[in-house]
């Protein structure tokens, strides 16, 4: 059983098509890359992922589960992390954890609280409104709610776009860690070409709402005889793909 499989996406706003006829499996256990300049469709795939936007046509599962028809039953096994959601501005730390807890029913709650905020560094932190923090230390947060209810999927959009180097390092080993002890899956969205050569097993490339080439990381480089996956994403970008090389949009 595939952790996500998405057959024949599309979702329209209007006449705005963000995302186009798209079809992608993700292999339980693994980390795969979403990646896409700006306006490609990553969000509008991570959100239909999550059930907080309905296909326009289509079918979505996760673990096994339709999520049209069924998504109040899977959605306890997936969680997400965006710097772009903000969490309520004047719940402390420790507030907002513990609504969030309680929401995802979360047994043993204040252990698992106690757990995330020793390994994410918010221990001081507990007792200052959110609202006041910075970005960073938001982003952490974010990180230790998607953690609470242990997902078997995580889906998330720029996980470090708000990090500093040292921070985002750790927290993407964090994240491997979390793969490692637990099985999880991870999708992941990203603008950071290194992040993704080192977290991901599999990528996918978005352009104009369609997936325009997908693979290994190995795989690309090779296709494109290119060395770095920044060096790939800018053939894409820019369309530099020889002319001889076939699509690889299909699954
Ligand atoms: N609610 C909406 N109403 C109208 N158009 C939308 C809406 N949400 C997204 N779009 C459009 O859909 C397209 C895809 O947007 P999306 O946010 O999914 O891209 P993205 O790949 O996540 O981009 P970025 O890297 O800039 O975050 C864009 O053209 C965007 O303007």
């Amino acid at each position: 059983m595939n952790a996500i499989e998405v057959i024949d996406v599309t979702k329209s706003f209007g006449s705005v098509v963000a995302v186009d006829k798209i079809s992608f499996t993700v292999e339980p256990g693994t980390v795969t890359a979403l990646l896409g300049g700006n306006g490609a469709g990553k969000t509008t795939t991570l959100s239909m992922l999550l059930g907080l936007l309905l296909p326009s046509s289509g079918a979505i599962s996760l673990l096994g589960q339709d999520m049209i028809r069924h998504r109040y039953r899977v959605l306890p096994r997936v969680n997400f992390s965006s710097p772009y959601v903000d969490l309520p501005h004047r719940l402390t730390v420790r507030e907002n954890l513990t609504v969030y807890g309680h929401l995802y029913g979360v047994k043993g709650l204040k252990t698992r609280m106690a757990d995330l905020c020793r390994d994410l560094d918010l221990v001081t932190l507990l007792d200052r409104p959110v609202g006041k923090l910075s970005a960073g230390q938001k982003t952490r947060v974010s990180v230790a709610r998607a953690l609470l209810n242990q997902p078997e999927l995580l889906l998330l959009d720029e996980p470090t776009a708000s990090l500093d180097p040292d921070t985002a390092d750790w927290l993407r080993g964090y994240f491997q860690e979390y793969r490692g002890r637990t099985g999880a899956t991870v999708l992941l969205a990203s603008h950071n070409m290194t992040e993704v050569e080192r977290m991901c097993d599999r990528v996918l490339i978005m352009k104009s709402g369609r997936i325009v080439d997908r693979g290994t990381p190995a795989d690309l480089f090779a296709r494109y005889g290119r060395d770095t996956m920044e060096e790939v994403f800018l053939d894409i970008a820019r369309d530099r793909r020889r002319p001889d090389e076939p699509e690889r949009g299909e699954p």
